[in-house]
């Protein structure tokens, strides 16, 4: 009996999400439908519960870029092990002023385009490079979260301008370009922490495989109820993400004291937050950590909206693998990973992250 009801609950449920996707025009139009809760696929079982909030005064580093290299090397390789995520600071060499918040004001307006418009563009599918969907993981996941995302896969190949959206293409491109620019400064800087050379990373393509995300969080009448993205790390090698000032973003510490808590990755006007992937990791052989983030709803009053290029290596084949660098690696320094698919580290390798090939195509994806 009990089986039998929550099977109609899961049919139920499927109907439902069903019902939403076929709207084709995501959270945003549930928001401009005038919901005044949030619908039931949507909530989470107390979203907010597991982990405390940081007590005052603990914040995420900061790296500023304009500092001599070697100590810009030491801050990067610092709060990449300390805390896998830092705020970049003074890249105006590399990103023009005034840049990111065009692509974010861009962002928004495509998001906020009449339904009609939107929805023209919305499809699930990337096989053309693009897509504009709710929820990348609406089928298989337990509990919709309330965004909405434009995809871009922009390498190793882009795909054609025309189908990313009018509104926000030329800035899409730019910010490739740009934030491509920061990637290649942060991976140097992190290769010199580790004392190898600056172009490592770079040499082993980790530039080269790219997918960008634009998130859009609407405005949510019950925001304790959902999340914006649930606790998750990213896969990749690096992540390079611009958010606007609503703020949401939180990244989960642990301590010295081997205390862990939720620290607010508040909006710093004009620093870039950068995080370590999953595979950096790996590659790093466990200096360097990907931590685990997520994204509360804060406003009743305001979208949000981010944007993050995902960094990942662009040579893949079943003959290509990526573990930790040999240059890491001594009798005295052993690999934390092996290539035999037996590791310490499984939850890493659950993901698929190190064995490329076909797993590979789990690399660019993004959230959980
Ligand atoms: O929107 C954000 O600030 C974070 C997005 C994120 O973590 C992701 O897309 O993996
Ligand atoms: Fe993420």
């Amino acid at each position: 009996m009990a089986s039998s009801a929550a099977a109609a609950a899961a049919t139920d449920r499927i109907a439902l999400v069903k019902a939403f996707d076929e709207t084709r025009t995501g959270v945003r139009g549930l928001v401009e439908s005038g919901v005044s809760a949030v619908p039931d696929i949507f909530r989470h079982p107390d979203p907010y519960a597991s982990v405390p909030l940081a007590p005052p005064g603990v914040s995420i580093p900061v790296v500023d870029l304009s500092l001599p290299a070697p100590l810009a090397a030491e801050a990067a390789a610092g709060a990449a092990r300390d805390w896998g995520f830092f705020y970049l600071v003074n890249h105006h060499a590399l990103v023009p002023s005034g840049f990111t918040a065009g692509l974010l004001a861009a962002v928004r307006a495509f998001n906020e385009l009449p339904a009609a418009e939107r929805a023209a563009h919305y499809g699930r599918s990337v096989d053309g490079g693009v897509s504009y969907s709710s929820n990348v993981d609406l089928y298989r996941s337990g509990a919709a979260s309330w965004r909405d995302t434009i995809q871009v896969v922009l390498g190793p190949s882009r795909p054609d301008a025309e189908r990313i959206p009018a509104a926000c293409r030329a800035e899409v491109v730019g910010w490739d370009a740009h934030a491509t620019a920061v990637a290649r400064a942060v991976m140097a800087l992190l290769c010199e922490g580790l004392s190898l050379r600056g172009e490592t990373l770079e040499e082993a393509s980790c530039l080269e495989g790219k997918l960008m995300v634009c998130h859009y969080y609407p405005v949510c009448p019950e925001p304790e109820r959902t999340m914006g993205i649930v606790p998750h790390t990213d896969p990749g090698v690096l992540t390079v993400l611009a958010q606007d000032g609503v703020g949401g973003l939180q990244v989960k510490h642990t301590n010295e004291d081997g205390e862990s808590y939720w620290v607010d990755a508040k909006p710093v006007p004009g620093a870039l937050v950068i995080n370590v992937g999953d595979l950096l990791q790996i590659m790093s052989n466990d200096k360097y950590k990907s931590v685990e983030h997520r994204v509360v709803m804060k406003s009743h009053e305001e979208a949000r909206v981010s944007s993050a290029i995902f960094y990942n290596p662009g040579k893949r084949s079943d003959s290509v693998f990526y573990g930790p660098l040999p240059d890491l690696i001594s009798s005295g320094n052993p690999p934390n990973y092996n290539f035999s698919g037996s590791t310490q580290k499984t939850g890493l390798f659950e993901r698929g992250v190190l064995i490329l090939g076909e797993a590979a195509a789990e690399l660019p994806q993004t959230g959980p």
